[in-house]
């Protein structure tokens, strides 16, 4: 899609740049021809060369580790910030008044019900009015105000998966919308670089497990998504999601179950998906009973779907898989900045997936 703008190089800084979604914006932007990556930051690493603590970037990246100092941040056209939860938030209000642009792949500015937010987060936010002002960043539904936005709410990984799954559906009120399920597994890459006991390669390998099935922060921004398409007047979406934690390093498979309304059926709504995603560059609707598989979407931007009708019944399932780093994060950040500078959506992410 070529927007006819005017092409120019504009200088971007990561925050977090020591994080998983940090290093793979950066290993991303390494490989984009419009942008000079202008700062990184790390508090505990400041002054380290980047090449030094990811030797996979050696001979692409000649950058140091800087303080996440607002002077700093301020020179850069676009922030991104691949920070915990809380960090946007206090930093993003003074880099808006200086002009700044900003895509903030945590989970701050997501949210427009705040005290749903607090509640969820178990913080006061320090933003509400930007929360408010901000766009959600998923391009399939906002791609028109991301545009225009100085401030872009990256989505979550399980939201881009769970989402992307049903949206066809909502909005042609194709299935029942209250009582779905989502289970979901994660590979161990979504809860960021950190040492946490559950995630140790002793804990994790050989091993399958739900986590949070009583409820898990996602589940308020999955429900605000799927609402925002539905058709005025519907009963509003609801969901019980049941996320789980798979003994590998990248990728989510959503298993999504909806219960079709009388009339339709697994071809009609095969059609609707084709027809909802025809131009969409990273949402592949594949032929109906197949079955995805996360190693098909290892380091790229895209979700493949597939469509189940199991036994012949009312039940509709959907299978949805995407790269919990790329789409799920810093791809999918990547492509909101290719829409807010008017260039080419599928720049800088072009490469099929990785095999094996
Ligand atoms: N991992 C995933 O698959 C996904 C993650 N996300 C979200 O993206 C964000 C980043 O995730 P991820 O990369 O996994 O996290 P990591 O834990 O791997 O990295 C966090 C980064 O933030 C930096 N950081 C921590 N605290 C601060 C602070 N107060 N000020 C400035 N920098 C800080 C850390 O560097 P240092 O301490 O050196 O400064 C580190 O580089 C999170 O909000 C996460 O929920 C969203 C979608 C998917
Ligand atoms: C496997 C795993 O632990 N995954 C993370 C999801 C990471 C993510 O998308 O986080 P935010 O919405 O907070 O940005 C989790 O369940 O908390």
């Amino acid at each position: 899609m070529s927007t006819g703008v005017t092409v120019r190089v504009i200088k971007v800084a990561i925050v977090g740049g020591t994080g998983y979604t940090g290093v793979e914006l950066l290993r991303l932007l390494c490989g984009h021809p419009q942008v000079e990556i202008a700062a990184i930051t790390s508090r505990t690493l400041a002054g380290t060369p980047v090449a030094e603590l990811f030797p996979s970037l050696r001979g692409h990246s000649e950058l140091v580790f800087s303080e996440p100092d607002v002077e700093l941040l301020a020179k850069a056209d676009l922030v991104f910030f691949a920070t915990p939860h809380g960090v946007a938030q206090a930093q993003v209000p003074e880099l808006i008044r200086r002009g700044v642009r900003v895509i903030d792949l945590s989970a701050d500015f997501r949210l427009k019900d705040i005290p749903a937010w607090e509640r969820w987060y178990g913080q006061l936010h320090a933003a509400p009015v930007l929360a408010a002002e901000s766009v959600y960043g998923l391009p399939e539904v906002h791609r028109q105000e991301i545009a225009g936005a100085q401030l872009v709410a990256c989505p979550g990984c399980y939201p881009t998966a769970i989402q992307l799954g049903w949206i066809p559906l909502l909005e042609a009120d194709a299935i029942e919308p209250i009582g779905l399920i989502a289970n979901a597994a994660s590979g161990a890459s979504g809860a960021g670089r950190q040492g946490k006991t559950e995630l140790l390669f002793a804990e994790n390998s050989d091993n399958f497990r739900a986590y949070a099935a009583g409820g898990h922060r996602h589940l308020p921004e999955i429900e605000q998504g799927l609402r925002n398409v539905q058709p005025q007047g519907s009963d509003p979406a609801s969901l019980t999601f049941v996320p789980h934690l798979l003994p590998m390093v990248r990728g989510i498979h959503a298993t999504l179950y909806a219960r079709l309304k009388p009339g339709q059926t697994l071809e009609s709504a095969q059609a609707l998906f084709e027809e909802r995603y025809r131009d969409e560059p990273f949402v592949d609707v594949m032929p109906p009973e197949s079955h995805p598989q996360t190693r098909s979407v290892r380091g790229t931007n895209l979700c493949r779907i597939s469509l189940h009708r199991p036994q012949d019944g009312d039940t509709l399932v959907v299978l949805s898989v995407i790269d919990n780093l790329a789409k799920g994060a810093s791809a999918q950040a990547l492509q909101n900045m290719n829409i807010m500078f008017g260039w080419d959506e599928t720049l800088g992410l072009e490469s099929p997936a990785l095999l094996p």
